[in-house]
């Protein structure tokens, strides 16, 4: 196996689907299959918060997810637990500025896809130098699905970052809605990362379609 491209992370990162079983309504299988089919085109099991699983059957969960994932041919990453990444054998795995040392996670994963958060030009540039195919920079609008957030930066954000030179693929994350989703490309974003806005919606397929149409080639 070798690193991802640059050009396939770019396509992977277009509309990607963050979630755990606090963040749905119906079951996460149901959830995440509707997502799939609608066609999100990366997902990230993110299993933390108040009443979260643990142990055993977090293992099941993320195993579960993982199949649809691999049905639909879609990789699936792991936020934060290196070891769950591991020990399901995941396509990747995502972690920001108070998790394990990014550098450490990459030479555990080998090539698997990593993802590191970066708020400001210097953790993009550290990101780089830590082995990251991606960045996840937010919170560009604000969220309810993270009580921990830093503070909210707008598309500008990224913006800065590609006058700065950052080269790396960018999906932003925080807030996007089918209604804000084009200013995030517009800014210089590779990809929308969304939670809630896929998630909570009656027709989970027919949002990620809206989702989608953001996109300019
Ligand atoms: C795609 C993507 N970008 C950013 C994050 C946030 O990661 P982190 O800052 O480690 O916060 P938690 O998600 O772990 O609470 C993400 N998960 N995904
Ligand atoms: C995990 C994460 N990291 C920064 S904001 C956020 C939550 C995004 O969720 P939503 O799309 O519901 O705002
Ligand atoms: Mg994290």
């Amino acid at each position: 196996m070798s690193r991802i491209s640059s050009v396939r992370m770019k396509e992977l990162l277009r509309v990607y689907f963050v979630m755990g079983s606090r963040n749905c309504v119906q079951a996460p299988e149901d959830t995440l299959e509707a997502a799939l089919t609608g066609g999100v085109t990366l997902f990230q099991f993110r299993e933390k918060g108040p009443g979260c699983l643990e142990g055993a059957e977090r293992i099941e969960l993320a195993r579960r997810l993982q199949k649809l994932c691999r049905e639909h041919k879609v990789p699936f990453i792991v936020n934060d637990d290196v070891d769950l990444a591991l020990e399901v054998d995941a396509d990747g795995v995502h972690v920001g500025q108070e998790d394990e040392e990014a550098g450490l996670v990459r030479q555990r994963i080998g090539d698997r896809i990593l993802g590191i958060s970066a708020h400001t030009i210097q953790e993009a540039a550290r990101a780089y130098a830590q082995g990251a195919d991606y960045i996840g920079v937010g919170p560009i609008y604000p969220t309810k699905s993270k009580d921990d957030a830093q503070a909210v930066q707008g598309p500008e954000i990224i913006k800065v970052m590609r006058n700065a030179n950052v080269t790396l693929p960018i999906v932003g994350i925080g807030g996007i809605t089918v209604d804000n989703a084009k200013d995030v490309f517009a800014a210089g974003a590779d990809g929308i990362a969304v939670i809630s806005a896929i998630s909570y919606a009656e027709d989970i397929a027919g949002r990620v379609r809206q989702l989608q149409h953001n996109f300019k080639a």
